[in-house]
């Protein structure tokens, strides 16, 4: 839908959520009565911060990624103060929040939380796109509890360009860590990672300090806890997607076939 869209087109609901760049609402669309997230960014922010780069990127990305476990781009627009993007809403909200209310997740919805977002990932790599910044504060759930990825603020298209890292390092491969040129494969380290999070309810390299998590990190120092009980097929996959050397890591296709993944995911991507 080419149409101009313009704040006066939407009713604005509660802040669902702000982030370093912006604050998102819900919002509804006043003809269809649709409900979306309607994000706003500042442009006095986008210069101030030197990121409309990096905002166009997103949503140049967003905007021609069509999957079910990827948060829509609708539209965008913009007044004299702010860029509005026009976002597929998520009626169920974070997936941290959730993984915090429960601990950890049964190895059923871990599992399918982990084909859904592997199915998306090699969506997006078949579109040449890497995420690159994969962690549980992007991932949101519809109102199915189905997993959508969201904010590709960090996404590049192709070959990967040097950038600097804000926030967490917990999620970070060791060839980014390092700020070595990195590839697809970044991904793959993520989903290693984000499985053990959904099965022991914390990251694997959580330290004290960045500097011990960086350590941990570059070690690959991976240890499994006794409770809660996981089983030898998921720290399989753990292991064999939390491996240094990039280009032996198992392969998003691999990841699908697994027998961990085959044995306890819904393919439908709903688990409750
Ligand atoms: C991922 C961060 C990113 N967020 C988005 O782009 C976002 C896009 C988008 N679409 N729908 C959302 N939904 C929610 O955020 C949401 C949160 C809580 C909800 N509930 C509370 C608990 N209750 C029991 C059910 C309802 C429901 C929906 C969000 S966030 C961002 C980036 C920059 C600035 C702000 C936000």
């Amino acid at each position: 839908s080419k149409r101009q869209w313009s704040l006066s087109d939407f009713e604005i609901g509660k802040p669902l959520g702000k982030g370093k760049f912006g604050r998102v609402y819900v919002a509804r669309e006043l003809k269809s009565k649709f409900v979306i997230a309607l994000k706003v960014i500042s442009k006095e922010q986008l210069e101030k911060y030197r990121i409309h780069h990096q905002l166009r990127r997103e949503m140049e990305i967003q905007f021609n990624l069509k999957h079910p476990n990827i948060l829509r781009l609708y539209g965008w627009f913009h007044d004299s103060e702010n860029v509005f993007l026009i976002l597929e809403y998520a009626h169920n909200g974070e997936l941290y929040k959730e993984l915090s209310k429960k601990g950890h997740f049964s190895e059923q919805q871990a599992a399918t939380y982990i084909l859904s977002l592997t199915k998306a990932l090699a969506y997006c790599h078949e579109k040449h796109v890497i995420h690159r910044d994969i962690k549980p504060e992007n991932l949101l759930l519809d109102h199915e509890g189905r997993l959508k990825i969201a904010d590709f603020g960090w996404s590049v298209q192709s070959r990967s360009k040097r950038h600097t890292m804000c926030g967490t390092l917990d999620y970070l491969a060791p060839e980014m860590v390092e700020n070595k040129a990195h590839d697809y494969a970044v991904d793959n380290w993520t989903l290693g990672i984000l499985c053990y999070e959904f099965l022991y309810g914390a990251p694997p390299f959580e330290a004290e300090s960045q500097v011990d998590t960086f350590k941990r990190i570059m070690k690959v120092d991976l240890s499994f806890p006794s409770t809660p009980y996981v089983s030898p097929e998921a720290k399989h996959l753990i292991s064999r997607l939390l491996v240094k050397d990039s280009s032996r890591r198992l392969s998003l296709q691999r990841i699908m076939e697994h027998p961990w993944i085959i044995k306890n995911a819904n393919p439908m991507g709903v688990c409750n």
